[in-house]
């Protein structure tokens, strides 16, 4: 797809780091030394956050959400702006990182539900409220929307179309020649509300728990990618002082988005003020991503005695953090390194997304219990080097229509 007239924006992965409070089940069955609180955020500086031990080890992020902080205040700071970029045309891409049971479900509200009260609800709920309310508004009555889901997960390399009926497809990942990613094979369904969006969500989440054999395990490695396409028409008129989008509603147009067929230097020279224009499609792509629990060493055996049990890290997170790695690399040596996305299909999904074309927010979620001490450090590690990558932006903006008429239009 083409990007026609719209600028790159070279961004920054941002970093949010979200420290989770103790749970019900972590007083009930943490002994009281264990629980005790090791993160600790300075006033003076909001962003930062201190391991508490003999090196007072601090790391900076761009937000630093601590246990008091709500749903609703995340998602107004670091989420809300990213709507507007998703709506102005820029893929958007959000990642929840860390151990298991460290809030990263929670957080994106990737298992929503009509049970979770109102201020509980995560990320993907409250971004889909939003989403919509936007685009219903007056200001947008001049444009029309095409909006589809697709959810999948990823366990064991496997690519399983989490809202697939039956034996579909199988999923794939290809590249096109201008490099851009593309997914095949998956359900796309298309939406007309927020509603409909999480009534897909949920059975998505439902069939991520029907398919284990072991349900926590499974939940703990698999990662699992639910992501929002639109397609928004615009008719930009060619008024004097240059392009702007026409007020009047946009007609419904029989055969997807292209009109039919017409001479285009007959109407091209039309002059502004007799509603001449061009139609524009803007493809934006918002993928929430609720990654396997990163955690290298599973605690087993009995309560608080810290037996551990060995086990391999997840494939797709440790290509990941290899990818962070390299990409962190490039920014600060200014050369080209290989960067390894083919090494695992999360990394491959997800290649836009990092370093590429994509507004990325990672949202680091740890427990500050000192008994996920090790975990928590390796969490802000990982997520630290996140921060050097550098995404290059673009609105995928695409002329649809040679120039047309307006009126014309409306008597289509
Ligand atoms: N900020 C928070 N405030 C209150 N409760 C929280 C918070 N974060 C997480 N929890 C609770 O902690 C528990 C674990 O959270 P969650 O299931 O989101 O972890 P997870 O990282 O997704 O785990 P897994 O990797 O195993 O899927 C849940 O009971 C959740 O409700």
């Amino acid at each position: 797809m083409a990007s026609t007239g719209a600028s790159s924006e070279k961004t920054s992965v941002q970093v949010a780091l979200r420290i989770r409070p103790l749970t019900e089940e972590d007083v009930r069955t943490l002994p009281p030394r264990f629980q005790r609180q090791v993160l600790s955020t300075p006033p003076q500086a909001p962003n930062q956050v201190i391991v508490s031990g003999e090196k007072k080890q601090s790391y900076n992020f761009d937000h630093v959400f601590n246990q008091e902080t709500s749903q609703s205040e995340i998602f107004e700071k670091a989420v809300l702006k990213l709507i507007d970029k998703f709506i102005e045309g820029y893929n958007v891409t959000i990642l929840a990182y860390g151990q298991t049971s460290s809030g990263k479900t929670y957080t994106m509200g990737t298992s929503d539900s009509s049970k979770i009260p109102a201020d509980q609800k995560g990320i993907v709920p409250r971004a889909m409220r939003s989403l919509f309310d936007i685009i219903n508004s007056p200001q947008y009555k001049s444009r029309k929307f095409q909006i589809k889901v697709s959810f999948i997960e990823i366990y064991n390399e496997d690519l399983i179309d989490l809202l697939g009926e039956g034996e579909g497809p199988q999923v794939t990942i290809r590249e096109d020649s201008k490099g851009h990613i593309l997914w095949s094979g998956l359900q796309e369904i298309k939406v007309n509300s927020a509603d409909e969006v999480m009534g897909h969500l949920s059975r998505g989440s439902s069939n991520r728990q029907v398919g284990a054999t072991d349900m926590n395990q499974k939940s703990s490695r698999s990662h699992a990618i639910f992501s929002v396409t639109m397609i928004q028409h615009k008719f930009m008129s060619n008024t004097g002082g240059g392009s702007r989008s026409m007020t009047p509603e946009i007609p419904e147009l029989k055969s997807g988005i292209r009109p039919p067929s017409r001479s285009s230097s007959r109407l091209s020279n039309k002059r502004s003020d007799d509603g001449s224009g061009e139609w524009t499609s803007v493809t934006s792509k918002f993928h929430f991503v609720d990654l396997a629990g990163s955690e290298r060493l599973k605690k087993t055996g009995t309560v608080g005695d810290r037996v551990k049990e060995g086990i391999s890290i997840n494939s797709g997170l440790l290509a990941l953090g290899n990818v962070i790695s390299a990409l962190g690399d490039i920014s600060k040596a200014k050369q080209i390194t290989h960067i390894p996305y083919r090494d695992s299909k999360l990394t491959r999904l997800l290649q836009d997304s990092l370093g590429g074309n994509a507004q990325t927010l990672m949202i680091a979620c740890v427990s500050g219990a000192e008994y996920n001490l090790d975990e928590t450090v390796n969490t802000l590690k990982y997520a630290n080097r996140a921060r050097n990558i550098k995404n290059s932006a673009f609105v995928n903006q695409e002329e649809v229509e040679m120039k047309l008429k307006h009126s014309e239009l409306l008597m289509l």
